[in-house]
């Protein structure tokens, strides 16, 4: 039985979803103790505790102290299952980050999956839709197994709603890769998305992405939606290079004026652009657990986040592998993930 703690580094929710991933592949269960211990609100929330109900559905699992505001809690899983499930957040709570704690097993299982994930699919401080399906996505795909994500509708903050559907063939083995370079700029292109808001907060975001970054007409656009339960907004700035397409995204809320949204995104992406590195600071951290389960690979990136070096550490307490950080003379880390086994052979 491994024991987690849950307040080490970054202390939130994603220990416990790498930790829940890494149990359902290596099928070792774990305690983690001290949940969330470094956020406002610790412990399970509703989006937590759909990610645990999530994974003890996938790994027919035995799950002890799973409870709104619980602080502990133990996994035992019997092993992996594939086939067609449905996991509701019940709240605006973000169902991509449930996809984190089941996807990985998945990728290498038995036979097919179909997923419906409903609750927040376009949340701050989450993956939203569409960096899923444009930026995390082909990563995956370049690891072997096909996976593919349909946004069936949009779900944000606070009233959630969102649904989205997934589906994974799996291969037999992940194939890790090397993403040191970037290679060319291809395109660069801004969306403003609104639901059940004035339009004008989309054109005002766009107009200040558009004074910063440059970008051809054809490749901004405001999308109106009308499906979506509640009101939000999000505005997103896609990089597409011959290696990777990154998307950055900043979030409309209340009081907070469109234009210091879109300015937060203009620094997130020329931070990127000027350090000429493939892998943006989200995407490092959620490659870890994808490239640990292969066993390798390497990737360049910007200083990596508190999440990253958080996530390393849970990652080797489950796998035998290494993570390494080494950090460039121009700024940049080159991460390497190696296995121990390989090293002794
Ligand atoms: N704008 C974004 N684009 C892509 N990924 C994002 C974005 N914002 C956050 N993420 C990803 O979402 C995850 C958030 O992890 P975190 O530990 O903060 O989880 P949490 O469960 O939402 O929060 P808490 O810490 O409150 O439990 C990380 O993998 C991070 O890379």
């Amino acid at each position: 039985m491994i024991q987690i703690d849950g307040a080490y580094g970054e202390g939130g929710g994603q220990i416990l979803r790498t930790a829940l991933a890494l149990s359902l592949a290596t099928g070792t269960p774990f305690t983690i103790t001290r949940i969330r211990a470094n956020r406002n609100r610790p412990g399970l929330m509703r989006q937590h505790l759909a990610a645990v109900s999530a994974a003890t559905a996938v790994g027919h699992a035995r799950t002890i102290g799973a409870a709104l505001g619980a602080g502990r809690l133990t996994f035992q899983p019997e092993g992996v299952y594939p086939g067609r499930y449905r996991f509701d957040v019940g709240s605006a709570g973000s169902a991509t980050l449930v996809l984190q704690a089941i996807l990985p097993p998945l990728l290498t299982a038995e036979g097919d999956t179909r997923l419906i994930l409903e609750g927040g699919t376009h949340n701050p401080f989450a993956p939203p839709f569409d960096f899923l399906d444009r930026t995390f996505l082909p990563m995956i795909r370049r690891m072997g197994p096909e996976v593919t994500a349909t946004l069936a509708r949009p779900g944000f903050f606070p009233a959630g709603g969102g649904r989205f559907q997934v589906d994974i063939r799996p291969c037999l083995r992940l194939n890790g890769f090397d993403l040191l370079q970037r290679g060319s700029v291809n395109r660069c292109s801004a969306a403003a998305v609104t639901a059940k808001l004035p339009r004008h907060i989309a054109e005002r975001e766009l107009a200040v992405i558009r004074r910063h970054i440059t970008l051809k007409d054809d490749c901004l656009s405001v999308i109106e939606v009308s499906d979506s339960p509640g009101p939000g907004n999000i505005v997103t700035l896609a990089v597409e290079s011959d290696a990777v397409t990154e998307i950055f995204s900043g979030f409309g809320r209340r009081g907070v004026p469109a234009e210091k949204v879109a300015m937060a995104v203009v620094a997130e992406a020329r931070e990127y652009l000027a350090a000429d590195v493939p892998v943006g600071r989200r995407l490092a951290d959620q490659l870890l657990v994808p490239l640990a389960l292969a066993g390798r690979g390497r990737f360049r990136t910007l200083p990596p986040s508190r999440h990253t070096r958080t996530n390393a550490h849970v990652i080797q307490q489950f796998l035998e592998v290494d993570i390494t950080f080494d950090a460039k003379a121009d700024g940049s880390y080159e991460i390497a993930v190696s296995s121990r086994h390989d090293a002794t052979d």
